[in-house]
């Protein structure tokens, strides 16, 4: 299979094309505006901590851990919607199991949260 020359042009317009996405990801789903706002909350609240250089590191790891399977579940839905707009049990199940994805993204992240603050309350 012959493959495009590399080029640097092409490579700038495939990020802007993925900032797009991220781009109306935030401005059309409203999953994501929880998650922009839990996020601005708990940068801050990292900030007035003064947590260490390896808190954030797993702090910002969780970011975009959570950030990243809510966008692929997003993909998934709009992927499903779009093959099969009509009621099926598969399309359910196939839903259900990204969503749950996330879940398991959030639960963790809140879990190393409470790992990371609980014992500066103490
Ligand atoms: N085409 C479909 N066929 C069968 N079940 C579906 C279909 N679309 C959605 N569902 C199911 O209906 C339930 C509600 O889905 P819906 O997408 O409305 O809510 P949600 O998961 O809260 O979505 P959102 O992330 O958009 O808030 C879920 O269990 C989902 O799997």
């Amino acid at each position: 299979m012959q493959s495009k020359p590399f080029s640097i042009a092409d490579r700038c317009k495939a990020f802007t094309y993925a900032f797009n996405g991220i781009v109306k990801f935030v401005k059309y789903e409203h999953n994501a505006w929880l998650h922009f706002i839990a996020t601005i909350a708990v940068v801050a609240f990292s900030l007035y901590m003064k947590i260490a250089a390896a808190e954030w590191i797993a702090i910002l790891l969780c970011i975009g851990f959570v950030w990243t399977m809510e966008l692929i579940n997003t993909a998934i839905e709009k992927i499903m919607d779009h093959l099969h707009p009509d009621m099926h049990l598969n399309v359910k199940l196939i839903k259900d199991m990204a969503a749950g994805a996330v879940l398991i993204a959030a639960v963790i992240s809140f879990i190393i949260a409470l790992i990371i603050f609980i014992p500066k309350f103490l």
